[in-house]
């Protein structure tokens, strides 16, 4: 993997970062390497995140998957980081990425059509939550099981849960005698995609779980004292710079239809870390090439607020493009579609500074396990290094509380300080809906 940042310099971009500021950023990189690793060595909360290439258990996964490892299919239930890691590496890597479908919602529209749509005979279960409290997750589970109990399958004989030690989902498991896996310790959920959390689906589902942390653990040796000896913290100290510059987001667009949902998995990453304190980067999501067609008017013209993260695979398949009937097409003639999506991407990565806007470039040899575990691993030991730039709390997540506070007081019927405010909160409606 490598990290091209020269786009992002002030000598061609604004915002930019000047290369004297980058060589200053450098001594905070060196004390912030230093502080990381001392986390790592102590296995403290959050740092240990980035020890879980060597503290994974590979084998124990399989071990717990082997009973279910004959479905053709997998169906997660969880959310946030207990489901997008997954999502990212079976979207990426699964000879047939429709072979595992993420329950991530609780739209009852959504999640009937996909249980109709299963056989549930041949779908291993796999429920993930740290917490084992997560409402929508137990909701979830809860439809599932119903589901498979009304078609006459053991829901029993086809599951896998992943969660902590405490909580309904564990006392459910215990009860049942079901297998389960630990959830790491000291590890928030958007960092656990190399750990069972991440790893089960991809497990049943025949993926190289052994070559995704070989790649975390290629990136892990990759972690130096300079940003220039490290692609990721050169990412990780470039989008800190460049938010210190004004751009307030950044837009993560691979230019592989495998990787949308990496875009995902990134944005609960960045958000749910940095967004503290009044700051961080807004994540957005795009595709490449089919957000050229979409997005890119916004980022070339647009507010002078953004970095353009793109993200590609070198080696692509060869579909070779059938020689056109007309000669307005000629130019296609001779090149396939990997010639076609590459030169897109140089013209799209080009056409950023050509606006003097910022791009950043993180490209992987191909998409296989071992790259996208370095991918994987080099962006959140990135994310943990701008935390410890910006000075925030990366592992922890207390905004997101409220919300959960007020839906479980609304579902009770309950008054809280959050109904009050649910209650009077401003409005002035526009147009007229059918009140239920
Ligand atoms: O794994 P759990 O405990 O169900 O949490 C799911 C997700 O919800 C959050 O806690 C936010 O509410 C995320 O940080 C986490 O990935």
């Amino acid at each position: 993997m490598h990290v091209d940042i020269g786009a992002a310099l002030a000598s061609v971009a604004d915002p930019g970062v000047e290369r004297a500021t980058l060589d200053d950023l450098n001594k905070r990189v060196a004390a912030a390497h230093d502080r990381i690793e001392q986390g790592r060595e102590a296995d403290e909360f959050g740092y240990a995140s980035l020890n879980l290439p060597e503290a994974t258990d590979a084998d124990a996964i399989r071990a717990a998957v082997a009973p279910v490892d004959d479905a053709d299919s997998v169906i997660t239930v969880g959310i946030g980081g207990s489901a997008l890691g997954a999502k990212t590496i079976t979207e990426a890597l699964a000879d047939d990425p429709g072979s595992h479908v993420v329950l991530d919602n609780v739209d009852p529209e959504h999640v009937r059509r996909t249980l109709d749509g299963l056989s549930l005979a041949d779908t291993a279960i796999n429920v993930v939550s740290r917490s084992g409290t997560t409402a929508e997750t137990l909701a979830n589970f809860l439809v599932v099981r119903a589901a498979y109990e009304d078609r006459g399958v053991d829901w029993t004989e086809r599951i896998v849960v992943t969660t902590g030690e405490d909580g309904p989902l564990r006392a459910l498991a215990d009860q049942h005698d079901l297998p389960t896996l630990p959830v790491p310790e000291g590890v928030p959920g958007r960092f656990s995609a190399l750990s069972a959390v991440g790893l089960v689906p991809p497990a049943i589902l025949g993926i190289d779980i052994e070559g995704l942390l070989a790649g975390g653990r290629t990136a892990a040796d990759n972690l130096a004292p300079s940003l220039y000896d490290s692609p990721a913290y050169a990412y990780g100290a470039m989008a800190y710079a460049l938010e210190e510059e004004g751009a307030k987001v950044n837009a993560v667009m691979p230019y592989a239809e495998r990787l949308e949902s990496f875009g995902e998995w990134f944005a609960q990453l960045w958000a749910e870390s940095l967004g503290k304190d009044g700051r961080g980067q807004t994540p957005a999501r795009a595709l490449g090439a089919t957000d050229q067609h979409s997005q890119l008017q916004l980022y070339r013209a647009g507010h002078r607020d953004k970095v353009v993260t793109f993200v590609r695979p070198r080696e692509r398949a060869d579909v070779a493009i059938p020689d056109p009937d007309h000669e307005d097409l000629s130019y296609l003639s001779g090149t396939d579609l990997g010639g076609l999506i590459d030169a897109e991407y140089e013209a799209t990565v080009a056409s950023l500074p050509a606006a003097d806007r910022p791009e950043l470039e993180v490209e992987i040899d191909r998409l296989d396990a071992e790259n996208l575990g370095e991918l994987l691993y080099a962006m959140e030991a990135a994310c943990v290094l701008v935390g410890e730039l910006a000075d925030v709390e990366t592992f922890t997540q207390p905004a997101v509380e409220w919300g959960k506070n007020a839906t479980r007081a609304l579902i009770r019927g309950e008054k809280t300080d959050e109904t009050a405010v649910i209650d009077k909160r401003e409005r002035l409606r526009i147009g007229e809906t059918e009140s239920l």
